[in-house]
């Protein structure tokens, strides 16, 4: 771990992690390169996809005139992270606040509170497309290149398209280290957004929440400012580093940890993310993939829990298992 140390110190890296950071590849959607990387579930930011190339006139202003007068999801944080938390699972962690406010407002009172809340007051509006945004929106989404993106999910394998989140979120916004279970086909329409990706096979560095705590998915460690007392491995940590500009398409493996920022003093940034069920896995080979080990994992948590039935039980219950037989 030293090693990696000197290395990052030695190798000066731009991020402000003292985490050694490789830079993701960058090819053009048509190299074989850039597909074989996809086959084989490895990050890649694609350019030349078209995928979003309907949507890059969008700005605050257009989607405010064109969207519609629903409701949109905004998130308001004390700080400037937004840690994702499972409404379902609070009552299962008694003592669990809840990092951030969620508010439904039109998008004009979005961008009211964007203009006049500069600083101190972080919001993101998440709010998946549906069809009850404006014709225009809608002409837009429409033009969406998807015969490439349905042409990449046959053959790639995937299972079907679940959502396409509409994402605006603030200068300085983070999106802590997490990884999801589905494919994520990420477009970026508007600003730059910074990401830190990290191998499934990291797990060990990033001591991931239990899968009942409301942030199952997340990391416990703050990249920012690791608790290596309590999280001594995320010494270890080795990630990949790249920044999406408008028009570019980051590929995230499922189960590939990422984190996601929006530019400081980059202005609003506004996304669109595909993400895609999962296929039908492979069967099981030995070794096992890092990606089978953490669904592993998942589904031995949610056995332990529903056998013990009471969260506070299964912490001592571990220990009782692990400590002093397999540790
Ligand atoms: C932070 C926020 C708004 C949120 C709050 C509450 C519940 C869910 C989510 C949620 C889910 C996805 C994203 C998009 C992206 C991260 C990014 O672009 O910031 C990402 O991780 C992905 O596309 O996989 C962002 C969010
Ligand atoms: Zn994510």
């Amino acid at each position: 771990m030293a090693a990696a140390r000197e290395r990052n110190e030695s190798r000066q890296t731009s991020n402000s992690y003292n985490i050694p950071l490789t830079a993701i590849p960058r090819l053009s959607c048509t190299s074989p390169e850039a597909n074989q990387l996809i086959k084989n579930s490895k990050p890649v930011i694609l350019t030349d996809t078209n995928l979003v190339a309907s949507a890059l006139h969008w700005d605050l202003n257009y989607l405010a005139s064109n969207i519609g007068d629903g409701k949109f999801t905004v998130y308001k944080s004390s700080s400037h992270k937004f840690k994702y938390y499972s409404d379902k699972k609070c009552q299962t962690v008694r003592e669990f606040i809840p990092p951030m406010q969620q508010e439904e407002m039109s998008f004009q009172d979005f961008v009211n509170l964007l203009k006049q809340s500069k600083g101190e007051k972080k919001i993101y509006l998440q709010q998946a497309l549906n069809d009850s945004v404006g014709p225009n929106i809608v002409t837009d989404f429409i033009k969406f290149n998807w015969k490439w993106v349905t042409d990449q999910q046959k053959t790639n394998k995937w299972g079907p398209l679940t959502s396409n989140l509409l994402l605006v979120g603030m200068e300085g916004n983070i999106t802590p280290v997490h990884y999801d279970e589905q494919e994520n086909f990420f477009a970026q329409i508007y600003g730059e957004k910074r990401f830190l990706l990290f191998h499934p096979d990291q797990y060990e560095n990033l001591y991931p929440y239990p899968v009942y705590h409301p942030h199952d998915r997340q990391s416990q460690v703050e990249l920012d400012s690791p608790d290596f007392d309590r999280f001594p491995n995320a010494r270890n940590l080795q990630g990949y580093e790249g920044v999406v500009k408008p028009g570019d398409v980051l590929y995230i493996p499922m189960y590939w940890w990422h984190q996601v920022e929006s530019l400081q003093n980059g202005g609003e940034t506004i996304s669109v993310n595909f993400w895609y069920m999962a296929g039908t896995p492979e069967k099981v080979t030995h070794p096992l993939t890092a990606q089978q080990k953490v669904a592993m994992t998942r589904n031995i948590e949610k056995m332990i829990l529903q056998a013990l039935s009471d969260p506070e039980e299964v912490p001592p219950f571990m220990r009782m298992l692990v400590v002093g037989r397999y540790t």
